[in-house]
């Protein structure tokens, strides 16, 4: 069986074993590693472009298919575990290497984080921006049914209200809006039936919409129902893995004018784009679902080549990148949401890029996140690092992990009291039930010296169970290090 046959089977067939693997590389991770994302770290307001990343949860069909989760998110960081076999294709030769993402300056959102939380860090600061009378754009971004629609229309919901509420203090503004679809290479005008609309060719090379309709928004709820009308009468096509999966990108903009003056005051440009698929994912699609599909995805690397461009721009203040709009019809029609307007006001971009966590996806999860990090800069060290390769060898693939020590810092409370027994040939045994219920591992490596003697009642037990624990947690350290080592001569 070669490496490209059949990969995904493989990693179903063997999937206990790729669990139990990817579980230990959870146990060895840092404490914060797992808790939900918190907006304490923003992004920094100087960022013309800002990506953020959501994982969406396992479904139900998901488990009933034997898919499991293969990305772990860290609060800046998300890895992704790719579930391989050995080149030489023994049986039970299985590894995984693990591939970490780093987004130090916005967040990473798990599959527990609220629609609510990725407002607050990644959209709030764009409406601000907005509303403060400048251009900004949203994207999501991300694999066909791995959450962009769910998740721009959760946004859509608290922006509206929150932009109109922002408008209210400020004085009188007329806002309106258009919703198109970009199909290929033609563009269509969701508020007047469908039609098609003239994109037409600006002396400065810029692309005008032509003819389509423009709605007067008077509040939050008016721009809410506008935006989920209007994306109800999208393009959709089952994919193999979205039955009602978006196949054109929707393009929702807001201009919001002066009411004195009739000058635009700022613009808001909202866009859902077409899901990337694989091509195992578009085997069976006829010609013309074969011809939509190449041309979202060369559309999708377009929008993003003209993403990294203008974060390029902004990171070399002076040197000027060629930003290639004309490369797609996607990017010339989205041309002046990155220019520079006649405030000299640098626009904003938010994009939020959506994974999903299934063994089946590794390859597009991975693509995706390395797109979203060259749209981030330039440096090549942000395109993903190979951080561990786990293996298992032989015939007996559990063998090896069986002799792994847990970290007293991942115990519970029973695994600690166990723990605490088996030292000193039982010395503690007798002292067990003196431990506070609500302790767990965590909470006993982190006990002063003073609460242990305390607990034990005595100086000298609370100083020697101190050292245990030390002596413990080098222990731990040293295997983790000896693994790496052997594991990077493995994968030599
Ligand atoms: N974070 C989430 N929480 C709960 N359900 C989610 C989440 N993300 C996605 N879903 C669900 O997953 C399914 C696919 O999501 P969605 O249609 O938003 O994907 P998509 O990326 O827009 O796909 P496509 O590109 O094919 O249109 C939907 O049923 C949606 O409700």
């Amino acid at each position: 069986m070669g490496q490209n046959i059949d990969k995904r089977s493989y990693r179903r067939e063997h999937s206990e074993l790729y669990m139990k693997l990817i579980q230990y590389y959870r146990d060895g991770m840092d404490d914060d590693a797992q808790s939900p994302t918190s907006s304490e770290q923003q992004a920094s307001s100087e960022d013309v472009v800002k990506v953020f990343i959501r994982k969406r949860p396992m479904f139900e069909r998901d488990l009933k298919a034997g898919e499991y989760d293969v990305v772990t998110c860290k609060k800046h960081d998300i890895i992704v575990h790719d579930c391989r076999m050995h080149p030489s294709m023994k049986p039970n030769l299985a590894y995984v290497e693990s591939y970490k993402f780093p987004y130090p300056n916005t967040e990473v959102f798990n599959d527990q984080s609220s629609t609510d939380q990725v407002y607050a860090s990644a959209l709030k600061p764009l409406v601000d921006y907005v509303a403060g009378g400048n251009v900004g754009t949203m994207f999501c971004f991300g694999q066909t049914g791995s959450g962009k629609t769910f998740t721009i229309t959760g946004l859509v919901k608290l922006l509206s209200k929150d932009l109109f509420t922002q408008l209210g203090k400020q004085g009188k503004f007329s806002v309106t809006a258009t919703c198109i679809e970009l199909i290929g290479e033609t563009a269509y005008d969701l508020l007047s039936d469908h039609a098609e609309v003239a994109l037409r060719e600006g002396k400065n090379g810029e692309v005008v919409i032509c003819g389509n309709k423009l709605c007067a928004l008077n509040n939050g709820s008016e721009f809410n129902e506008l935006y989920n009308y209007a994306a109800k009468l999208r393009e959709t096509h089952a994919t193999k893995v979205n039955s009602n999966s978006s196949r054109s990108h929707y393009i929702c903009r807001v201009f919001i004018d002066d009411s004195a003056t009739g000058k635009q005051f700022a613009r808001l440009t909202l866009c859902d784009l077409a899901g990337s698929e694989r091509n195992v994912d578009s085997n069976e699609h006829d010609i013309e679902r074969l011809k939509e599909t190449a041309q979202i995805n060369s559309s999708l690397m377009a929008l993003k080549e003209v993403i990294r461009c203008v974060a390029l721009n902004k990171e070399n203040e002076g040197s000027k990148v060629h930003i290639p709009f004309r490369t797609s019809k996607l990017t010339r029609v989205l041309k002046d949401c990155f220019e520079i307007d006649e405030k000299k006001k640098r626009p904003h971009t938010v994009v939020v890029a959506t994974v999903s966590p299934l063994a089946c996806d590794t390859e597009h999860t991975i693509n995706t996140l390395k797109h979203t990090c060259l749209m981030m800069s330039s440096d090549s060290n942000m395109t993903g690092e190979k951080m561990v390769v786990q293996d298992v060898l032989g015939a007996d693939p559990y063998q090896k992990k069986t002799n792994v020590l847990k970290p007293i810092a991942k115990m519970t409370y029973e695994e600690t009291l166990e723990w605490i027994g088996s030292i000193q040939k039982g010395k503690f045994k007798k002292h067990l039930t003196k431990f506070p219920t609500s302790m767990d591992g965590k909470a006993l490596s982190r006990f002063p010296d003073k609460r242990l003697q305390q607990i034990l009642g005595s100086e000298s037990l609370g100083l020697d169970l101190r050292k245990e624990i030390m002596n413990y947690t080098d222990k731990c350290n040293q295997q983790k290090k000896q693994q790496a080592e052997e594991n990077r001569n493995l994968s030599k």
